[in-house]
């Protein structure tokens, strides 16, 4: 049975530094659950004061509606995986994943069977008699990871466990966490500062910044809807330009950027006419205008062809620079110097009020 994890108002303090102020958030049964945020911003802090290596000043930490703050990280029942591994050099593969085992007293015969069982999950049970010096970053994760899980924890809690790792394993790895996160269904809090490994093996995330959680939702929602304009440019491109809401009538609201008018069905009924908003537009999603001279006027200033797509750099008379990029096809790349519009997919785009902070999207209204 999958456990949840209830984050109560906790606070962190270090000495007179209160790095987590009053944070709280509920993680479901069975869920891959992702703290992501920039350096700094308290995401390790966290993870270790539910796995009991830091203290926790305020509030509470809940497993299955229990409290923990005062239980001892070994009566916790929670498995962790490190960035660094902390697998033992001198232990062969079998031996670092037993190691719980044997000081849990687990019979030897069943020993055999638990580990022969997980070296197959975690696919590395041709290496079982090998010594881990000799493994590579992604092999020795593997041993973490089967450690961790072997001794069939409430809780699975990782703290950059890829960081260490090349891009293509870093990927390779990742897919293989995601699946055997699924296949054992264990709870789990995953830490990393790398929103593509976030958006690709969560099931939710935990956008943080300074201490603060910026947003909680889906992979998806957090890219296409984000909360405010931190998450919008943490997660992915974004462009923030000054825009302002004309008119809205029920949701219904005419946007102005520059002399560039568009209509948008899905604005909140409380974004009053006549509020300067920021309009934040991915770039993928403008649509270039050769055409007209309907969109924002820019100047093309570079270009960069990358076979899937090209990518351009433009320039608004205000002297903002704008990425825009624009699927290849078998037109000629546009010259540096061309005068060009850009449009935006409208039901794309997303509007926050001036200082950034809330979105004014009524994400009840599909577009
Ligand atoms: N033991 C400690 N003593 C004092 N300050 C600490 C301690 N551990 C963390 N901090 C501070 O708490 C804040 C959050 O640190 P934390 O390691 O949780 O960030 P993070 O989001 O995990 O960053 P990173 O991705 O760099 O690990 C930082 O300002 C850090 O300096």
């Amino acid at each position: 049975m999958s456990v949840a994890i209830n984050i109560e108002n906790v606070i962190k303090r270090f000495g007179k530094d209160t790095v987590i102020n009053g944070l709280s958030l509920d993680i479901k049964p069975g869920e891959f659950f992702t703290l992501l945020g920039p350096s700094g911003c308290g995401k390790t802090t966290l993870l270790r004061m539910i796995i009991g290596f830091n203290s926790i000043e305020g509030g509470q930490i809940k497993i299955d509606g229990k409290v923990i703050n005062d239980i001892p990280t070994n009566k916790r029942n929670m498995g962790m995986v490190f960035q660094n591994y902390a697998i033992f050099p001198h232990m062969s593969v079998k031996d670092n994943i037993a190691f719980g085992l044997k000081n849990r007293k687990v019979p030897k015969e069943e020993i055999e069977k638990k580990v022969d069982e997980i070296l197959k999950v975690v696919k590395i049970d041709h290496l079982k008699n090998r010594m881990p010096q000799k493994l590579s970053g992604g092999q020795q994760q593997r041993i973490a990871l089967a450690r961790a899980i072997v001794i069939h924890p409430e809780v699975l809690l990782m703290d950059e466990p890829l960081s260490n790792l090349d891009a293509k394993l870093r990927t390779e790895m990742r897919n293989a966490i995601k699946q055997i996160q699924q296949q054992v269904g264990i709870t789990t809090v995953y830490v990393t500062h790398d929103q593509e490994e976030a958006l690709a093996v969560s099931d939710r995330i935990a956008v943080m910044n300074g201490g603060v959680i910026q947003q909680i939702d889906t992979p998806k929602n957090i890219y296409q809807r984000p909360a405010n304009t931190f998450v919008s440019t943490f997660i992915g491109l974004s462009n923030i330009i000054n825009g302002v809401l004309e008119g809205n009538e029920n949701g219904k609201a005419l946007l102005r950027i520059g002399n560039y008018k568009f209509q948008m069905n899905n604005i909140k009924k409380d974004c009053h006419p006549n509020s300067e908003v920021k309009v934040s537009v991915r770039p993928e999603e403008f649509i270039i205008n050769k055409e007209t001279e309907e969109g924002i006027p820019v100047v093309v200033k570079s270009s960069v062809f990358l076979g899937v797509a090209t990518h351009y750099f433009v320039e608004t008379k205000e002297g903002q620079e704008i990425e825009v990029i624009e699927n290849s096809d078998l037109d000629e790349l546009i010259p540096n110097g061309t005068k060009i519009h850009l449009k935006v997919q409208t039901q794309k785009v997303n509007v926050f009020s001036e200082d950034g902070s809330r979105s004014f999207i009524d994400r009840e209204v599909r577009s």
